[in-house]
């Protein structure tokens, strides 16, 4: 007993490498992204950040206290004013209106995430439904740390890709990032180790969903 976050990680250290490392990460980084492959995910990202919206919603129907239905209330509050609005900002710069969005096609890959994460916070509690949102809401961050240690990672201007990254290194977001660690790591330290095996079957199963989102982006898959 006794876990914390990062035991998680470990345990799938080979898929959690692979998403953070993903090759559409690299070439985002490197600023040589194919600018439909990205237009691709930006446009299932939208529909993915209206699902997570949902998952924040079942996460306040989840709660237990006070203290949890606000913090559902205030994660849902922020993805709707905030992160949805500067997603619907940042598809028009990429030649993607409102209406494009309104009338798009899910994807099998994000039907696949969206859905996973849904009925698995249905089924469990709310820390199965963190679990299951950890490699989302933990992942991103650490992706934009490690891109920035890279020495392959172009910034700045000569970057079409760079206002991506600057989103997820963002002090806001990071702060966002290490306190829902810290609540993983304060619900973890509880658990049992039969407990602990099955959030880390769910662990790797979103994380391995997010590996396809990556892919399914570079494939313009549908
Ligand atoms: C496939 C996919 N996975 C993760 C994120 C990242 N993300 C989505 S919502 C959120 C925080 C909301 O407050 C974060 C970090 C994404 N955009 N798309």
């Amino acid at each position: 007993m006794g876990y914390r976050f990062s035991d998680l990680t470990d345990a799938c250290q080979q898929d959690w490498r692979a998403y953070l490392e993903h090759d559409f990460v690299r070439a985002l980084g490197a600023g040589r992204l194919d600018e439909d492959a990205f237009r691709h995910y930006l446009q299932q990202d939208y529909l993915f950040l209206v699902h997570f919206s949902r998952a924040y919603a079942l996460a306040a129907y989840k709660s237990q206290t006070l203290a949890e239905l606000r913090h559902a209330f205030e994660g849902l509050k922020t993805i709707l004013d905030v992160e949805l609005d500067l997603h619907v900002g940042y598809c028009r710069e990429w030649g993607i209106g409102e209406d494009d969005l309104a009338a798009l096609p899910e994807a099998r890959a994000t039907l696949a995430y969206t859905r996973y994460v849904l009925d698995t916070g249905c089924r469990g509690d709310l820390l199965d439904l963190h679990v299951a949102l950890a490699p989302c809401l933990i992942g991103y961050g650490e992706i934009a740390n490690w891109l920035n240690a890279q020495a392959s990672t172009v910034r700045g201007a000569a970057n079409p890709y760079d206002a991506w990254i600057a989103m997820y290194e963002g002090d806001a977001f990071q702060a966002a990032m290490h306190e829902e660690r810290a609540w993983l790591d304060a619900r973890l330290a509880e658990v049992t180790p039969e407990r602990f095996a099955r959030l880390t079957t769910i662990f790797r199963d979103a994380t391995r969903l997010e590996i396809d989102f990556w892919q399914m982006g570079l494939d313009r898959a549908d």
